[in-house]
């Protein structure tokens, strides 16, 4: 894989920031981050898209394994934003584990 094929998630990543700055009307993301819930419709989004991605493993299913992982990586972008972690921060993370 090139460093191309993931530069989607820094892209939707800073869309998503720009959402959390600027909120716009009719917006998913927003609808997340102004939730009434909180941080817990994140939270049980994060849930409901790993356990989807989870069955879709369990039923060897490949392309239902790509979409509920995009799912799940958008979703746990979401968290990230809402949480004012940077992607940044995340890779400075792996960086560290590499041996
Ligand atoms: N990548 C995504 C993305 N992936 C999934 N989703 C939405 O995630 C929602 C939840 O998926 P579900 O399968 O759970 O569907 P659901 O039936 O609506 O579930 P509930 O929320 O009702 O429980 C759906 O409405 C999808 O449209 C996304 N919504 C937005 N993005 C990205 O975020 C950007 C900003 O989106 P807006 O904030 O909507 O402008 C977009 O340009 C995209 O790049």
């Amino acid at each position: 894989m090139t460093d191309a094929d993931m530069s989607v998630l820094n892209e939707v990543f800073d869309v998503i920031i720009d959402r959390k700055n600027n909120p716009v009307e009719g917006s998913y993301v927003c609808s997340l981050l102004d939730h009434r819930k909180g941080i817990n419709k994140i939270l049980e989004k994060v849930g409901e898209e790993a356990t989807e991605t989870i069955l879709a493993v369990k039923d060897n299913d490949k392309e239902e394994i790509i979409y509920e992982t995009s799912d799940l990586l958008f979703h746990l972008l979401v968290m990230l934003a809402a949480t004012g972690v940077s992607l940044e921060d995340i890779s400075e993370e792996m960086k560290k584990r590499r041996h």
